[in-house]
């Protein structure tokens, strides 16, 4: 650069940083004067700073600090601590530049997912990172082509919600076919994001990549992965994502992943008229195909692969992570073995019914211990679409209301919160699934949780497919424990968290197995 324009240059960058100081005081103003108002009216008081205003402008040092967390694979931990440290359950914190409240309140997210769902949105920064791969769809919408996509979905998951038995049979009994018997160690995990894979795809688009068989879907599975991985992190950067040059990687494999599914969207298409004239798949006894219940409501091509990408994303690694959560406790828990075990006896080796498996109460207490202390969707937020407030937060000890400008973004920790002392007692840090069921010895109860437990969300947005997800791991479970009578860990480490948009264990669950012999 001359010399001679240095000054021009310098004036340039003055002049910008003065309108952005500038804007800022406006802002602070004007939600100043907000916030008194609402404290007159509402009784709110300001949320505590973690650690304190000055600490951390920008909030770049705890940017830093969470990426290394989470490379270290202590996001969530870190974040839980955080709470300990300051001795409250809401916060504000600067992350890069962008104020956030984060909570572990019931009361707060009863408010935002339910009583006043119209005031909140998922906000820019999911849509704006996971546009590119998943396209318009349930997933990345608010406001009314949310709802339109709510609806046009919500049908097909009324008729899933019976869970098809016999296709997820076929999957299950490739997955235990490709259990090594000669006590070699194996990693359920592997296996289990195989099988979540393969029945989803079935599900969704009539054809099953049919990865526990061949290596043919590996492609299509590994590109997925990965494109996931990079809008979660491009999520995580948030507005500052914009500054990194898009990864030919991340290219190839979007329209990898986009060709795929349009291949699928186009053979749907052209069977389109000879659907039509059929009865619809929720009324036909037989397989259940996705694909086909989009193609008579829409001809739009994007609009169907886009609704499939979300759903596949919302249901892949979510109940393969719940999976594999659920074996790797199972390997180092006997007792628990066994009380499955005499759970699953009576069945004699048979395929249970759907009905049975919702009568298996040792089976449910344990997914829903394992979904409290590692829940699959750990974090979570939303964004105000106006100013508002929420119940808790506010003062000292958080336990006044606090005001919310438009704007703010509020995540929430469900880890933290399923470890509160208050909700699960002295031992809320254990596994111990038998706290979920009545003592007829005591008379005591089991838990009958409300907000403070939340894995799939609550509200007019709870998670569509629970009852899906719940069904297949529920009913891979049965069939490996009918499968194997004996199992071994082979890892003492602790849990660690594997985070990317859901949260598994780190190592797996390696394990040996032993057939059982008939
Ligand atoms: C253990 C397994 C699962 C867990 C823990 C889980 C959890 C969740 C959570 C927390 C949300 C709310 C996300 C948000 O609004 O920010 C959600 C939404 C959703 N889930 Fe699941 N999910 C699971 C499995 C599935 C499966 C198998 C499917 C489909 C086959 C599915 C379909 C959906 C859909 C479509 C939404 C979006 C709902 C909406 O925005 O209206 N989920 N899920």
């Amino acid at each position: 650069m001359e010399l001679s324009r240095l000054p021009h240059v310098a004036n340039g960058a003055i002049l910008l940083a003065g309108l952005f100081v500038a804007y800022q005081l406006y802002i602070q103003l004007t939600v100043g004067r907000k916030r008194r108002a609402m404290q007159r009216e509402k009784g709110t008081l300001p949320v505590r700073w973690y650690a304190g205003m000055w600490d951390h402008v920008m909030g770049i040092d705890l940017f830093i600090e969470n990426m290394k967390a989470l490379k270290e694979h202590r996001l969530l931990s870190t974040t839980q601590s955080r709470f300990d440290k300051q001795g409250s359950r809401t916060m504000r914190l600067t992350l890069l530049g962008r104020p956030v409240i984060i909570t572990q309140e019931p009361e707060n997210l009863k408010t935002i997912q339910a009583i006043e769902f119209k005031k909140w949105s998922l906000g820019s920064r999911r849509i704006i990172a996971f546009r590119p791969l998943l396209g318009q769809g349930i997933f990345t919408s608010d406001g009314a082509d949310w709802h339109r996509s709510r609806e046009m979905l919500r049908p097909n998951f009324a008729r899933t919600q019976v869970g098809d038995l016999a296709t997820f049979e076929t999957h299950v009994k490739h997955l235990i076919d490709a259990v090594p018997t000669d006590r070699s160690t194996v990693d359920l995990s592997d296996l289990f994001f195989r099988l979540t894979m393969d029945s989803a795809t079935e599900f969704l688009f009539g054809e099953s990549t049919e990865s526990l068989t061949q290596s043919s879907g590996d492609g299509f599975a590994g590109a997925f992965t990965r494109s996931q991985d990079y809008v979660a992190n491009a999520g995580r950067w948030g507005m500052w994502a914009a500054l990194f040059p898009a990864n030919k990687q991340w290219l190839d494999d979007k329209k990898f992943v986009h060709d795929f599914v349009d291949y699928y969207v186009r053979k749907g298409l052209g069977k389109r008229s000879q659907l039509l004239q059929e009865k619809s798949n929720a009324e036909k006894p037989g397989r259940y195909i996705f694909i086909d219940e989009l193609v008579r409501q829409t001809t739009d091509p994007i609009r169907i692969r886009s609704e499939l990408l979300n759903i596949l994303l919302a249901g892949r690694d979510t109940t393969a992570s719940l999976l594999t959560n659920v074996w790797w406790q199972l390997s180092r828990n006997p007792t628990a073995w066994a009380k499955l075990q005499a759970e699953v006896a009576p069945f004699d080796g048979e395929q249970p019914t759907f009905e049975q498996l919702k009568d298996m109460k040792y089976l449910k207490a344990f997914l829903n211990e394992t979904l409290r202390l590692y829940p699959v969707v750990p974090a979570n937020s939303r964004e105000a679409v106006e100013d508002t407030t929420l119940p808790l937060g506010g003062g000292q000890d958080g336990s006044a209301p606090m005001f919310i400008p438009k704007g703010m973004v509020v995540a929430w920790s469900v880890y933290a919160m399923h470890r509160r002392k208050d909700y699960y007692g002295e031992d809320a840090e254990e596994f111990k699934p038998e706290r979920w069921l009545d003592n007829p010895d005591t008379g005591k109860k089991g838990l009958r949780p409300g907000w403070e437990y939340l894995p799939f969300n609550g509200g007019p947005r709870i998670c569509l497919g629970q009852q899906f997800a719940l069904t297949e791991a529920s009913y891979t479970t049965v069939r490996l424990c009918q499968a194997f009578e004996k199992i071994e860990s082979r890892d003492n480490r602790p849990w660690e968290e594997a985070l990317t948009l859901t949260a598994v264990n780190l190592n797996g669950a390696k394990v040996v197995l032993t057939p059982r012999k008939y």
